[in-house]
């Protein structure tokens, strides 16, 4: 838990980096520009870098090179005869943000990694999960539409053992650790406002969730800011919250309509009685935010066919059930992490709730109102 949280503190680092070169006007930089994968989704070099990070730190850290990770990436583009300018880019933010580890408490390395090393690092992470064994789950950057729009996202690590997560850690850097910055740090990135933010140091943007499975406690930390130190005595524990009348209860969901229906969900917050306008934001900092009792539910109804996959939600899951928490599919049925890259046999959706109550009623409205949707 301590290297996993280490490390996603310094991927962080390297996110906000290329985020920042990635919003500045006009960006010709190769480290500031965003990319094409087959299916249309966008990947940066924040994406590539912080595979390769992750992995290089993990397989450091426990003087193993043969560690088992599954992530989203693959060097195929990078290792292409035009990528060599986009694989420079991420060697330069990898070295950039490594050699920095000393203030997350790790070690770096005695040589700058070279392309090749960062290669294999990204390469090495093609686990393929399934039921039994110990593999590591990363999303370098999730919700990557958010992170190039300026907006929230995640990276997210947890780790899997015989098909169940035992730990997950969610950075979060654009999400501060009091809720009402939120609105200050939209503000400011969206409108690039010049007001100066809330408070000084680093607690008013970013933070650092994460939990371990059966110890019914779920913590934060906040981003560890320039001149700034890992400190664990920054961290405190986040629980769920305690509304369980919809009228009061707020829901979130994905903001882009691809993603899940809106208007399914729409219907489903009407007759269980939410008022509240929905909270759409990218990444799992919806479960973040379920965790730290931001908001009381999460819904995603993604297109039939679409198959969720695990580091999609690994992280999220465990963070949640121990901050309190239920987290299923839209039948009630626990996600099932121990079928390779996929959710597979997920039924119909994925809910979340700060309670069983709020959860029961949901699950009681999606099987009311299934059968004549569209979906
Ligand atoms: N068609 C479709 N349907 C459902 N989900 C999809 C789909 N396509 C992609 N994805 C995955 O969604 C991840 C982002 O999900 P979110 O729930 O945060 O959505 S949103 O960005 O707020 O709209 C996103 O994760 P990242 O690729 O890490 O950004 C994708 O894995
Ligand atoms: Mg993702
Ligand atoms: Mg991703
Ligand atoms: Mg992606």
């Amino acid at each position: 838990m301590e290297v996993a949280v280490r490390v996603v503190q310094a991927a962080c680092t390297l996110c906000q980096r290329v985020q920042s070169s990635l919003l500045l006007p006009a960006s010709a930089s190769a480290s500031g520009s965003v990319h094409s994968k087959i299916d249309r989704s966008p990947v940066t070099v924040a994406d590539w870098g912080v595979q390769a990070i992750v992995s290089w730190l993990l397989s450091d850290c426990f003087q193993d090179e043969n560690i088992s990770i599954i992530a989203e990436e693959d060097d195929e583009t990078l290792s292409s005869s035009d990528g060599a300018a986009l694989l420079e880019s991420v060697v330069a933010a990898v070295n950039g943000c490594l050699i920095e580890a000393p203030k997350y408490g790790l070690r770096f390395p005695e040589k700058e990694l070279k392309a090749h090393d960062i290669l294999q690092a990204i390469r090495r992470c093609s686990s393929i999960g399934g039921p039994k064994g110990r593999f590591w789950v990363l999303d370098p950057v999730d919700g990557t539409l958010g992170f190039v729009r300026g907006d929230q996202y995640a990276v997210a690590l947890a780790l899997i053992e015989d098909g169940e997560v035992v730990l997950g850690v969610l950075g979060c850097p654009n999400y501060p650790m009091k809720k009402e910055w939120l609105n200050y740090h939209q503000r400011y990135y969206r409108l690039m406002s010049k007001v100066s933010p809330p408070t000084s140091g680093s607690w008013h943007k970013g933070c650092v969730m994460y939990a371990h499975r059966g110890c019914g406690q779920a913590w934060m930390q906040p981003l560890v800011h320039d001149f700034g130190k890992l400190d664990w005595r920054n961290s405190r524990e986040v629980r769920v919250s305690t509304v369980s009348d919809p009228i009061s209860a707020t829901f979130c969901e994905p903001v882009e309509k691809a993603n899940t229906s809106h208007s399914f969900t729409a219907g489903l917050a009407h007759s269980v009685g939410l008022r509240k306008q929905p909270l759409r934001v990218y990444s799992m900092v919806k479960y973040a935010a379920i965790a730290r009792g931001d908001v009381e539910i999460f819904m995603k109804f993604a297109r039939a066919g679409y198959k969720e996959k695990i580091w999609d939600h690994a992280a999220g899951v465990v963070i949640i059930r121990e901050a309190g928490g239920v987290i299923t599919d839209a039948g009630g049925r626990p996600l099932d992490f121990s079928r390779g890259v996929f959710l597979e046999g997920l039924d119909r959706g994925i809910i979340a709730c700060s309670g069983p109550l709020l959860h029961h009623r949901i699950v009681g409205a999606v099987d009311a109102s299934w059968n004549s949707s569209t979906l």
